[in-house]
């Protein structure tokens, strides 16, 4: 199948699949929500910001001392029934937070996608809402990176000062704890990052990260993948390692795949073959360049794994 084929068969198929990106704020879920619906084509693909289901505006939350990780400051209800529309292919009208003026807009008229991604701070919160969604995905990176992110995009994107962001910091962490956190023995996919061990002096843009999975047996196909050395080595642009394993997790096991470093192009490309082997989805252009960051791999290693999900649920199989 082409790349314009499966577009083709994705866009005619009815069914919306819902995966849910759950995180704390700054967590990363936008990068690799961003990075997915590159990947599986923006043109199947809808997002959904939870943010956009406050309850209340900026100064409503200040006055009642309430933080936006707290569930009473958010609206399941109108979320769930909002999901459960858009599953039977209906169009919804869709609540709008703006994070410039901290109020909301007026509602936007949102239609059902082939693929609905809804990424935020409670997806995954509690039963109902759990049930509404078909993948769930859990951003996990370490304290370090989670506020050095925040800190740099609320003071150079969002106009807030270094002590506010801090100050916010502090004050969520109570919250986050309680409301939040939970969420990551929900998920089907975990993603920790860490900092890199293999990160070069002057570059603050590459991590660790590992895929955790919880995989029922049977559910996704195995991906046949041989590492050839002798095409990967000559190739690297610097130090790497990858690494698997099983880890328990929340009381599960898991199996894990960590990837470091940069990555060499030979390695994603190897990966790209075995995925268009299984999914039969030919030259999708998943990597254009020829460094390859541990982001870049676990994104496509979900992708292919939405595509098996998307593909079950399509009566022609592709
Ligand atoms: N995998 C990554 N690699 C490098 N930088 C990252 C990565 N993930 C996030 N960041 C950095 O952290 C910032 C915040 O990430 P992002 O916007 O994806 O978080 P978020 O969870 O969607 O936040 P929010 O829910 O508050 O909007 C990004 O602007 C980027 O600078
Ligand atoms: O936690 C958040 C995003 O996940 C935000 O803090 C929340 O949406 C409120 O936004 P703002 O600070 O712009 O009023």
């Amino acid at each position: 199948m082409t790349p314009d084929e499966y577009h083709i068969a994705l866009s005619e198929s009815t069914t919306p699949l819902i995966i849910g990106v759950a995180g704390d704020s700054g967590s990363g879920k936008t990068t690799f929500t961003n990075l997915i619906r590159v990947i599986l084509g923006p043109s199947v693909v809808g997002t959904i910001t939870l943010d956009d289901y406050h309850r209340y505006d900026r100064e409503e939350r200040a006055e009642k001392r309430i933080t936006p990780l707290h569930p009473d400051a958010n609206r399941f209800d109108r979320l769930a029934s909002d999901l459960a529309d858009l599953r039977s292919g209906k169009v919804i009208s869709k609540p709008v937070y703006n994070h410039e003026t901290g109020t909301f807009d007026p509602e936007v008229r949102f239609a059902p996608r082939n693929i609905i991604i809804i990424e935020g701070l409670h997806p995954l919160f509690n039963e109902e809402l759990r049930s509404l969604i078909d993948i769930s995905i859990y951003v996990d990176p370490d304290d370090d990176v989670k506020f050095a992110w925040k800190l740099r995009r609320d003071v150079g994107d969002r106009g807030y000062r270094r002590e506010e962001v801090l100050a916010e910091i502090e004050e969520r962490k109570p919250d986050f704890e309680k409301y939040i956190a939970f969420q990551r023995k929900y998920a089907d996919i975990i993603i920790r990052i860490e900092e890199s061990s293999c990160a070069l002096p002057d570059d603050s843009s590459l991590y660790r990260v590992s895929l955790l999975q919880a995989i029922p047996v049977g559910c996704v196909p195995a991906v046949p993948f041989t590492l050839d050395l002798a095409r990967i080595l000559p190739c690297a642009d610097g130090p790497f390692s990858i690494g698997s394993g099983e880890v328990m997790l929340d009381d599960r096991r898991l199996s894990s795949l960590t990837l470091d470093g940069y990555l060499p192009f030979g390695f994603a490309r190897s990966l790209e073959e075995s995925i268009e082997e299984q999914t039969t989805i030919c030259a999708l252009p998943f990597f254009p360049g020829r460094t390859i960051t541990p982001t870049n791999v676990v994104a496509l290693l979900i992708a292919w794994r939405i595509i098996c999900r998307r593909c079950s649920l399509t009566e022609e199989p592709f």
